[in-house]
C-alpha cells in the first residue's frame, strides 16, 4: 500500500487556548482511499486538515503528505494538496473561469494548459455557463462546484475537502457526492471532514471518528456498525397509555437480548394519542425479539403500531462514541 498522508502524534493547542485543539492524532490514508474524519463541531477536524495544508503550524508530532514533512517543507507540500475550505474564499473581483486561470498560474500550470483544464473543469463541474460569472452571483453549490474545481487545477496528490456538503440543497450535495466518487475512480487521494453520517458512510473507504482532539476510532463504516453492541436494531411504535419513555427504556431494556434501547422519537398527532419510537439495539437476531417484546408491551397494555427491523448506522456509532450532548 502507498501511503499518501502519514499522521503521527499530532498535537496543536492554539496561543492563549486552555486545551488541544488537536491531541496526539495518528493515522494514514493510503493512496486513492476517500477518507472521512467525522466528528462534532469543535472537535478537532479543521484544525488536522489546516495542519496537513501548511495552514496551522502543528505544536507537536509529525505528518507526511506524500513523503514531505508538512511542518518542514510547506512549499513542496502545497504543490501535493488542495483544500476545499468550509467558507467560500474564492476571488470575488475574478470570474468562474479567471479564478481558475489565476490559482493555475500561481501553481506554474503551462498557459495553453491552463485554458483547456480551466474549461474541462468547468465543464466536469457544471459550470460552463457560468464561466463569465463574478463570484457574488454563484449560488453557493456553484460556488462550492468552483472551488472544487479549483483545487483539481494544479492535479493535487490529495485533495482536503472540510465539510464539502454544508449547506448544499440536496441537488447540489448530490452532485459534490458524484464528483467524489469520480475522484475516487480517477486513483485520487481525498480527505473529507464531515459531520454528515450518510455523507460519510456513503462515500468515505475508511471513517476515524475525532471528538475533543483524539481519534476515537478508524476503521470502515460497515465494520464500525458491526463492532457496536447491539449492531441489529428493532424499532418500536406505540402509544404509551399513561408510561413514561422513562418507564418503558428499562421496560424493553429488561427483555433477554436487548443491550439498549433508545427514544428515536415522540409524535402527538392532532386529536389522537401522543405516540413514542424506541430503537432496541440487538446483540443477536433482531427478528427473534419481536415475539418477546411484543408479548412484553402486550403484558402491560401498551398498544403497539409497528415493530421494524433495522441495522444500525454510523450515526448510532457516532452517538455511542460522541454522545448526545450539544457541542
Ligand atoms: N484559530 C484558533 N484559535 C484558537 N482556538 C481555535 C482556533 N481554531 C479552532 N480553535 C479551537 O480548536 C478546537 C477545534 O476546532 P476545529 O475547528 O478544528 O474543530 P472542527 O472539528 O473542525 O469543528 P467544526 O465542525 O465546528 O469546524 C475548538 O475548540 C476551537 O474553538
Amino acid at each position: 500500500m502507498t501511503v499518501a498522508v502519514e499522521v503521527t502524534d499530532l498535537v496543536k493547542r492554539y496561543p492563549k487556548s486552555g486545551s488541544k485543539a488537536v491531541d496526539g492524532i495518528s493515522f494514514d490514508v493510503a493512496a486513492g482511499e476517500v477518507f472521512g474524519l467525522l466528528g462534532p463541531n469543535g472537535a478537532g477536524k479543521t484544525t488536522t486538515v489546516g495542519i496537513l495544508t501548511t495552514r496551522v503550524l502543528p505544536t507537536g508530532g509529525r505528518a507526511l503528505v506524500g513523503g514531505v514533512d508538512v511542518a518542514a517543507d510547506p512549499v513542496a507540500t502545497r504543490r501535493k494538496v488542495a483544500v476545499v475550505p468550509q467558507r467560500v474564499n474564492l476571488d470575488r473581483s475574478l470570474n468562474a473561469r479567471q479564478n481558475l486561470l489565476w490559482h493555475a498560474a500561481y501553481h506554474g500550470v503551462p498557459r495553453a494548459e491552463r485554458n483547456r483544464l480551466a474549461d474541462e473543469l468547468l465543464d466536469r463541474m457544471g459550470l460552463s455557463d457560468k464561466r463569465k460569472a463574478l463570484v457574488d452571483d454563484l449560488s453557493g453549490g456553484q460556488a462550492q462546484r468552483l472551488m472544487i474545481a479549483r483545487a483539481l487545477i494544479h492535479r493535487p496528490e490529495v485533495l482536503f475537502l472540510d465539510e464539502p456538503s454544508t449547506g448544499l440543497d440536496p441537488q447540489a450535495r448530490l452532485f459534490v457526492h458524484d464528483r467524489i466518487d469520480d475522484l475516487r475512480a480517477q486513483g485520487v487521494t481525498v480527505v473529507l471532514t464531515t459531520h454528515d453520517m450518510d455523507e460519510a458512510e456513503k462515500l468515505a473507504d475508511r471513517v476515524g471518528v475525532v471528538d475533543h482532539g483524539k481519534l476515537l476510532t478508524l476503521d470502515t463504516p460497515e465494520a464500525l456498525i458491526k463492532a457496536l453492541p447491539g449492531s441489529g436494531t428493532l424499532d418500536a411504535t406505540l402509544r404509551p397509555n399513561g408510561f413514561a419513555p422513562a418507564d418503558l427504556v428499562p421496560l424493553l431494556a429488561s427483555v433477554d437480548g436487548v443491550e439498549r434501547v433508545e427514544q428515536i422519537g415522540e409524535r402527538e398527532p392532532a386529536g389522537a394519542e401522543p405516540e413514542l419510537r424506541l430503537r432496541l439495539y440487538v446483540g443477536g437476531e433482531p427478528a427473534a425479539l419481536l415475539g418477546p417484546v411484543a408479548q412484553t408491551l402486550h403484558e402491560q397494555r401498551v398498544p403497539v403500531s409497528g415493530l421494524a427491523l433495522g441495522q444500525a448506522t454510523l450515526e448510532d456509532v457516532f452517538i455511542e462514541l460522541t454522545g448526545r450532548e450539544l457541542r
